[in-house]
């Protein structure tokens, strides 16, 4: 006999009863499990079975239980419902010309009906028919019940590395001054050498930031405020991450509004335990990922990510003993961990600790009884006008994508569907007139709708034909791809630039625009129209556009799959002149279960507070690069995303300039290679640390901090946000085999890495 799982939902949550095989007999031998917030794992190493069950609601992992009713011999997960909208695809147009662009949508079909938080979904391709049978329809779907205010986000600082093009005329900045680690572009060499060390004495600005501080509980006892990261005093991309307790709370309880989650499609309906419950059963845990490309560049790339699975709950360990499976699991978990050898800067750093060295040093914000979001000097936002609904309604640009179509040979497909359409009409005045007019009113709800909320989504701007062509370009370039690193530090330039896949579990390639030259549909296809929106569409839409003057080089980036994900952040925190994030989702086929949600928090008043959109292709969302808070749901299946970046000409000159006068701290390759290992070391699991939380391993640390060379102090002390290299040795000083521990337990608590997705199995009985 085999696991099986009967799923309840109910109002507020999801019940799962998990019926053991014979010869499993306690909960202990079973761990349970939460991957992504939608997906139930039940492992019984004892009798190597798993199983996975798609939940009929998203739930906060955090709040899974597990009871064991002696009874019955079944075990009992419950877990709370997380609130988050999901963003379902536009409807299409209901014009007679964009519907002409949608053979299956035929113009006598009335687009449906849109309820007043949602768009009502198109029906998803491939529904397992156990899914249709265990979860309730859209319309049936359980309202859910906010996230718990109280629950303790999490704030990192962290900074994605990147680089600006320069607009037409201007030059191009200084290669050391992108201070790129990996940054890997295709063509350009000079600027884009696989290590810029940003060595040349580019300072960070130290302009605006969220003040953070490492806490009283570990290092650096007294705290201190430091300048969140960015890419601030570089023309790279920078990113301080703020997570914000208490987003959601003000937010209307709307309830997560999704269609079916369908079923990993081995699941197959089973006469399950409970006669009133639809059973969900499988006999293998599936992995909803692409083939053996992608188990390659996940190899390659992602020795410390996540791994398929998640280890096993920290509770079969500690009262249980182990078991092979265990051993398994957890090796792969540490080595997930621990990751390679030491050196620095590759992808062995357990970046989780690392990036969440930083703690939040308390409100900071007027809008917010917990942290600030986005960069202190920011105005409050704007509430949501009346009348609007929670979410913004994506908006189907299908038309747009045509009338783009017409400008470039790539789309030589929707051309001629354009053709067809009526709007490729030369000397048609008539017909030209209309087109404008079309364009213009499609143009105007996406600056309406980013102006109202902050984030819009669009749906259908980029072409089928276009998505197909950039994929295939892309999959040539992918040998080139590296793992995204991101800035760990209060300060760009002092930070170490470090590969955190479970914080950032992508892989990235930067193309510069001489670089897109070697493409046809990525340049052409895809962001000559993104650009072609923003600097034609929008800037002169939105005021606090019209300074747009230039932006990021394309940030190509891929998430593996096997729950690679980006932790919770706001891409400017630190007024790095990065006024608006475009991404562009290059993922035909998507499915819901696959996860890998944009999840946005947004701030206005009035506004749902917690959206998902899904990576559909030609898909393309855009938000407010320093107010829209947000991540990357754990992806299943590789997901293929562009982000672009737009710089406002004057934060980003004051940038620049700052970087100019303001010699940075030390990022000399050597020391950051030190300060990154130690970094490693000692933030690491205890298992595999090497640095026991004893008094011996106080005392190894205090040894190894103060051999590191100056350079690689400054960069430590810089990550651990320590205002001097006098503070970190102080620190060091101070350091108690409890206090190690604690800030240990804080890291974990903190919801990064492998124990993110564990629920608290402490309720076993
Ligand atoms: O791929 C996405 O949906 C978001 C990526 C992101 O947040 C970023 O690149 O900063
Ligand atoms: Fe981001």
């Amino acid at each position: 006999m085999e696991i099986s799982v009967s799923l309840n939902p109910g109002n507020d949550g999801v019940e799962a009863v998990v019926v053991l095989p014979p010869g499993v007999s306690s909960a202990a031998d079973v761990i349970v499990e939460v991957l992504g917030d939608d997906t139930l794992l039940v492992q019984s190493p004892s009798c190597a079975q798993s199983v996975q069950a798609v939940l009929p609601v998203a739930v906060d992992p955090d709040t899974g239980r597990v009871r064991f009713k002696r009874s019955t011999g079944k075990l009992i997960f419950t877990a709370t419902a997380r609130r988050s909208t999901l963003v379902h695809p536009a409807p299409p147009a209901s014009d007679t010309e964009s519907i002409a662009a949608h053979p299956s949508h035929p113009p006598d079909a009335p687009p449906p009906e849109l309820p007043p938080t949602r768009i009502e979904s198109e029906p998803h391709a491939a529904h397992c028919s156990a899914a249709e049978a265990a979860s309730p329809s859209p319309r049936a779907s359980p309202a859910v019940q906010a996230a718990s205010p109280s629950q303790p986000d999490q704030l990192v600082a962290m900074t994605m590395m990147g680089s600006v093009t320069p607009s037409p005329g201007e030059a191009p900045a200084p290669a050391a001054a992108l201070g790129r680690a990996t940054a890997v572009t295709l063509k350009g060499e000079g600027r884009h050498g696989g290590d810029g060390d940003g060595s040349s004495g580019d300072g960070s600005t130290g302009t605006a930031a969220s003040q953070l501080a490492t806490g009283g509980s570990g290092f650096g006892s007294a705290a201190t405020s430091a300048t969140s990261s960015g890419a601030t005093g570089l023309p790279s991309i920078g990113g301080g991450v703020s997570c914000v307790t208490g987003c959601t709370a003000s937010a209307p309880d709307n309830g997560r509004v999704t269609s079916p989650p369908p079923a990993p499609c081995t699941a197959a309906v089973a006469s399950g335990a409970d006669a009133d419950a639809t059973t969900v059963t499988s006999t293998v845990s599936t992995d909803v990922n692409g083939g053996d490309d992608d188990a390659k560049l996940y190899e390659e790339y992602y020795c410390d990510s996540p791994p398929a699975m998640p280890p096993p709950s920290r509770h079969r360990s500690e009262h249980n003993g182990r078991s092979a499976v265990h051993d398994a699991a957890d090796s792969a978990a540490q080595q997930s961990i621990c990751g390679g050898g030491g050196g620095g800067g590759g992808s062995g750093v357990n970046a989780a600790r690392v990036a969440a060295a930083f703690e939040p040093a308390g409100g900071t914000s007027s809008r917010d009884a917990g942290f600030s979001f986005t960069a202190p000097d920011l105005p409050p936002p704007p509430p949501l006008p009346p009348g609007l609904p929670p979410v913004a309604p994506p908006i189907d640009c299908r038309y747009l994508s045509v009338a783009n179509a017409l400008r470039v040979s790539a789309h030589a497909s929707t051309a001629a569907i354009a053709e067809l359409m009526g709007i490729h009409q030369r000397g048609s005045v008539a017909a030209e007139r209309r087109k404008a007019n079309k364009v213009n009113e499609i143009l105007q709800r996406v600056a309406d709708t980013l102006d109202a909320y902050g984030y819009a989504v669009l749906d259908n701007y980029i072409s089928e034909a276009a998505i197909k062509g950039a994929r295939a370009e892309l999959k040539v370039m992918e040998p080139h791809y590296s793992a995204g690193m991101i800035w760990v530090g209060k300060e760009a330039e002092a930070g170490a630039q470090i590969s955190v896949s479970s914080v950032r579990g992508d892989v990235v390639l930067w193309l510069d625009d001489q670089a897109l030259n070697a493409t046809a549909f990525v340049k052409d296809g895809m962001l000559a129209d993104v650009d072609e929106l923003v600097f034609e569409g929008l800037r002169t839409r939105l005021p606090y556009l019209a300074g747009l003057h230039r932006r990021s080089d394309a940030m190509m980036a891929i998430y593996p799959g096997k729950g690679a994900r980006f932790a919770k952040h706001v891409d400017n925190t630190a007024m790095d002149g990065r006024r608006l994030t475009v991404l562009t989702y290059l993922n035909p086929g998507w499915q819901e279960q696959q996860g890998g949600a944009l999840r946005l928090f947004p701030v206005r008043e009035g506004a749902e507070g917690v959206v998902d959109v899904l990576p559909l292709a030609g898909r393309v969302a855009l938000f407010l690069s320093a107010e829209v808070a947000h991540e990357v749901m754990p992806a299943y299946a590789p997901r293929h995303a562009v982000t672009l970046w737009y710089f406002d000409a004057g934060e980003h000159a004051a940038t620049l300039t700052a970087a100019k006068v303001m010699p940075g701290a030390c990022s000399r390759p050597a020391a950051q290679a030190a300060a990154t290992a130690l970094l490693r070391d000692l933030l690491a699991d205890e298992t595999c640390s090497g640095i026991p939380a004893t008094p011996e391993g106080c005392a190894q640390l205090g040894t190894r901090v103060a051999a590191l060379d100056p350079g690689a102090k400054q960069l430590l002390a810089a990550v651990l946000g320590l205002p001097s290299v006098t503070a970190l040795m102080e620190s060091m000083r101070g350091l108690t085999p409890e206090s190690l521990r604690r800030r240990r337990e804080e890291l974990r608590n903190m919801g990064l890495g492998t124990q993110h997705h564990a629920p608290d199995t402490s309720a076993h009985v």
